[in-house]
């Protein structure tokens, strides 16, 4: 504990902290606060010369990282995830994403190919259905007034996720009422409350609760949902064995991630079934709210900044002229300036604003701070991706032009996909994903702010629950564009 309280004491905070408490006062109350929280001790982490602030929980120490040196080493040194997200493995059981370091490493090796570029590639013809489903529902609710842009887009990524994860047409975006989608909407959010919520991280009161009961039931029905998609899998690739049929599956050439997982797990002698469903799990929670959360950021951005989305269907018009024609794969490297205008959105309104990891080693930093064992590192990213010394002066102005202009200062001043071999694993089906269904929605639609505004738009009310999110929903308004 000495070595603790000497950590603490070297790094400068002006943020009161309380006996017994520390700075978990500022994290009471609703989500907006706690962003708040987030927020207001990134910003006194961003004043220290080092990027590093002491987060006391009680009387456990985070250091709070807002320099890219110092979260780049912290991320590639401390692999394993804190304490605190055991709690959020209710769904996922030991799922690559919160698992411990000796499940997660083998697991990554069999996650990351089943990325690969063929298969990204061909996801894209599910990416363009689901697009352009999504712009026939939004243009029933054109010119009715505001609306979610969150609501259609996480219909979207639901859609989208399903069928490129396990093949299921899930049918999202025409209704909400499939078991899955609600179980799983249920769910979620409720295990993101327990983990904000410090008087509910005891098992001994959790599990006591109704609200448990419910989510055990749930996660039964969303596993052994899968377990049967799986059954159906093995027995599919069997028979196309037996046919000797082996590259080509029943869909075309898509490959799920169901299959993928399958087949470089090392097929029967592999992941068993359990194994499976944990990956899978991890695919459908890391990529469903995290691409709606990050699209629908990038709508209401572009809806207060008219002249950035004038230019992004400038290029629209370059790349797809006048036609209908869908989008390909082709298409979406040629769409530089709305990559462009992604990230830029990504760095101010990160979907995932803060990494936590555990120190389980002395680690040495740049600023010559060692952080200690039993302690633990919160990456803000949100004040990360606003820290003058790497963005300029103008950090906090949305200039997406600055991801054209000139090379990253440091190749972790940008990390809303995190960063190091812990990082996100979907980082590039996200980017296609938002591309595709982006230019889809652009093409079509005009997006207006919800409320017309002569003078500068209010900064937004953010949330936190593991995501930060717009507390408005993402309202937009949208106007059909008229083709000459
Ligand atoms: C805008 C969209 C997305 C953002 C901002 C995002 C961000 C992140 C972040 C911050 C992490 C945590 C990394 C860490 O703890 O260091 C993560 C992990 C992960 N993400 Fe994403 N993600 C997005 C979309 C996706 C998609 C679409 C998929 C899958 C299709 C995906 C799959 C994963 C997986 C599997 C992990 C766990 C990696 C591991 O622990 O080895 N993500 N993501």
């Amino acid at each position: 504990r000495r070595e603790v309280y000497k950590l603490g004491r070297q790094l400068s905070c002006r943020v009161k902290a309380y006996p017994l408490i520390g700075h978990s006062y500022l994290f009471l109350g609703d989500n907006h606060k706690r962003m708040q929280a987030l927020q207001i001790l990134g910003r006194d982490a961003l004043k220290n010369d080092n990027g590093l602030f002491p987060a006391w929980q009680g009387n456990y120490l985070y250091t709070m990282i807002v320099d890219p040196e110092a979260a780049e080493l912290v991320l590639k040194t401390c692999l394993a995830k804190d304490d605190i997200m055991q709690m959020a493995t209710l769904f996922v059981g030991n799922g690559s994403i919160f698992a411990p370091v000796p499940i997660w490493r083998p697991r990554r090796k069999v996650l990351v190919p089943t990325f690969n570029m063929k298969n990204l590639k061909s996801f894209v013809s599910i990416f363009v259905r689901h697009s352009t489903i999504l712009v026939q529902e939004l243009g029933k609710v054109t010119g009715t007034g505001p609306l979610s842009a969150f609501k259609y887009y996480t219909a979207y990524t639901m859609d989208a996720i399903a069928e490129s994860t396990l093949g299921y047409k899930m049918g999202a975006q025409k209704s909400s009422d499939h078991p899955f989608i609600k179980a799983f909407n249920y769910g979620l959010p409720k295990c993101a409350e327990r983990l904000c919520q410090p008087w509910l991280h005891s098992d001994l009161i959790y599990n006591n609760l109704p609200v448990y009961t419910r989510l055990v039931k749930l996660k039964e029905y969303l596993w052994g949902f899968m377990l049967e998609l799986i059954k159906a899998k093995r027995q599919e690739i069997k028979h196309s064995k037996e046919s000797k049929d082996t590259e080509n599956s029943p869909e075309g050439n898509i490959q799920t991630f169901l299959e993928c997982l399958i087949r470089s797990s090392g097929g029967d002698d592999g992941y068993t079934d359990i194994e499976i469903v944990e990956e899978l799990m991890v695919i459908m929670v890391a990529g469903n709210d995290t691409s709606a959360v990050g699209a629908s950021f990038i709508s209401l951005i572009l809806s207060r900044h008219p002249e950035v989305q004038e230019k992004v269907y400038e290029e629209l018009q370059e790349v797809f002229g006048n036609s209908d024609r869908l989008a390909t794969f082709e298409d979406l490297p040629r769409l530089k300036y709305l990559d462009a205008v992604i990230r830029e959105t990504l760095r101010l309104y990160p979907p995932v604003p803060i990494i936590v990891r555990k120190v389980e080693n002395h680690v040495l930093l740049p600023s010559g701070i060692t952080l200690v064992p039993g302690t633990g590192v919160l990456v803000n990213i949100w004040a990360l991706h606003r820290n003058p010394r790497y963005w300029g002066e103008d950090a906090e102005q949305f200039r997406p032009e600055r991801f054209l202009d000139t090379p990253l200062q440091h190749p972790a001043a940008f990390m809303a996909f995190s960063h190091g071999p812990r990082n996100c694993a979907g980082y590039q089906y996200a980017m296609m994903s938002m591309k595709t269904v982006l230019s889809t929605v652009l093409r079509r639609f005009k997006l207006l702010p919800a409320v017309a505004s002569d003078s500068s738009f209010p900064p937004l009310r953010l949330t936190f629950d593991l995501m930060m999110k717009d507390e408005n929903n993402f309202q937009i308004r949208l106007e059909p564009r008229i083709k000459c």
